[in-house]
């Protein structure tokens, strides 16, 4: 940021909105930029394990579980007005009302899915956006009592329109040109937006999520279409790290990332940001940094257009994503016919299955792909029917992890697969299989997902990502 910024949209996400104490802090870090005179729109996700816990009253209505629905509907409730108290709403203030009404609104869209015993998309996404509906409220609450001037709104009043694919929604052109109406007044106006993440509307007003950990995705959507100086994703670590700092104890924070190095790694189980969080803000080259809450002094990581590294770590970190399964395809029919890959990939993409990882034996007589556990049954409806008359053999293997490593440096360096496989192999890991993208920003191989954890610790080592140990 070479001058000081006039606009920065900033995300909280579950952990930084998980109770009184965590929002009051969150609307601190807002303060701090109002202050310097900053405008800021605040993004927030729900308040921690609420999303989950809306996906189970879901399922338990559509169960016929109404009494476990409307039990967990009681405690969120009792969450959301002890932070509403906490905070310091009266118990007469408008933002209990609005918490009251919102759980209202629930329960019959909860009872509708138990009367029918049916849970389309479409009502799973109504019911599970309503955990950010109900924390955007408790943000403007605490922005208030704090002294500033906060208005809150749901993703389609905040402009975020949306195409009709729920659970996976994707905005429509005309979001961006929405957002700044619907926000630059209130802006100009002196009021500190808030915004529920995680969700749109599509044009007839049904309510869209964008996937899990979506509210990022949110964020960069409304930081693009206002033209933001930077986007800024608050966490409960220090940044993007080297590797999941639950799993890896000595991962240490990235400095620097480029746009293609976050999206490899998040598309490959970094949990920290949303796959397709930076795609809004690549052609304006928006920044995005990724910041600690507990540390906002600390730089964190800054994405933007360069990649910038030291030369000396060509893998910036390492990755994996577990519970996937290798899908084999054999048989007669695929024996040297080239366009079945073609009718493969077009199966899926019908579907909308990710595909992590894809090899063809060069003998053309199987194709393995690797898929996530959850897309399993659709895969295999998918390939059922005799493709174009042909009869293909498919075989599955379960409980397998991909672990990948990133970083812009692995361009034209030699020997980092070397490394990589070697390492593997001195830890006695099977390979099941290998994948290089052309861009050579990741290496991406298969393993039993048993191994996946020391696999991890192993090739974070063997890059020398692990942090200094500090002697005393
Ligand atoms: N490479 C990584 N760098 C940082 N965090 C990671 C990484 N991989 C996985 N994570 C996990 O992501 C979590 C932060 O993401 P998430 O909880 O979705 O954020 P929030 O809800 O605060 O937006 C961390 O607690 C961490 O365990
Ligand atoms: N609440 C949503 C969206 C989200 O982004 O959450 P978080 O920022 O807490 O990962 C989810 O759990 O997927």
């Amino acid at each position: 940021m070479s001058e000081s910024p006039h606009l920065l949209v900033m995300k909280f996400g579950g952990t930084n909105m998980g109770d009184a104490n965590a929002i009051r802090h969150s609307a601190y870090l807002v303060g701090r930029s109002l202050k310097e005179g900053i405008k800021v729109v605040v993004v927030v996700s729900a308040m921690s394990g609420v999303t989950n816990q809306l996906l189970g009253i879901a399922e338990a209505a559509e169960k016929g579980d109404i009494a476990n629905a409307n039990d967990q509907i009681a405690g969120l409730r009792t969450r959301h007005f002890t932070a509403a108290q906490d905070i310091g709403a009266a118990p007469d203030a408008d933002t209990v009302r609005e918490i009251r009404e919102l759980l209202e609104t629930l329960r019959q869209a909860v009872y509708g899915v138990y009367l029918l015993r049916e849970l389309t998309p479409r009502s799973r996404d109504l019911i599970v956006a309503f955990g950010e509906r109900l924390s955007a409220p408790l943000m403007a609450l605490a922005l208030e009592t704090s002294g500033q001037r906060a208005h809150h709104l749901t993703g389609g009043q905040a402009g975020i329109v949306t195409d009709a694919h729920f659970g996976s929604a994707r905005p429509l052109s005309t979001a961006a040109g929405r957002i700044r109406d619907r926000l630059s007044g209130l802006l100009g106006a002196g009021l500190t937006p808030v915004v529920a993440g995680f969700m749109g509307e599509t044009e007839k007003g049904a309510i869209t999520t964008l996937g899990r950990g979506g509210t990022d995705f949110s964020a960069t959507i409304i930081g693009a279409a206002l033209h933001a100086d930077e986007v800024w994703a608050w966490k409960d670590v220090d940044g993007v790290m080297s590797a999941d700092p639950r799993s890896v104890r000595g991962a240490q924070n990235i400095a620097q990332l480029s746009y293609g190095e976050v999206m490899e790694l998040a598309y490959f189980g970094a949990k920290v940001l949303h796959p397709l969080a930076v795609t809004p803000l690549q052609d304006a080259g928006i920044p995005l940094r990724v910041k600690s809450a507990a540390d906002p002094e600390f730089a964190g990581t800054l994405v933007t257009t360069e990649a910038a590294g030291d030369g000396a770590h060509p893998v910036k970190a390492v990755t994996a994503i577990k519970g996937v399964s290798i899908i084999n395809v054999s048989g007669a029919g695929i024996l040297g016919v080239p366009d079945v890959v073609a009718d493969l990939f077009a199966a899926l993409a019908k579907e909308n299955i990710t595909l992590l990882m894809v090899s063809q034996s060069s003998s053309m007589s199987n194709v393995s792909l690797v898929i996530l556990g959850s897309d399993e049954e659709r895969t295999l409806a998918a390939l059922t029917p005799p493709m174009g008359g042909r009869q293909l053999q498919v075989d599955v293997q379960q409980g397998v992890a991909v672990l990948a490593i990133v970083g812009a440096g692995m361009r034209g360096t030699k020997g980092v697969s070397a490394r990589l496989f070697s390492a593997l192999a001195g830890d006695d890991i099977n390979i099941l299989m290998i994948s290089q993208g052309s861009s050579e920003l990741n290496i991406s191989v298969a393993i039993e997902g048993e191994d996946v954890e020391r696999a991890t610790r192993t090739v974070h080592s063997a890059f020398g990502l692990d942090a200094p140990v500090t002697v005393q």
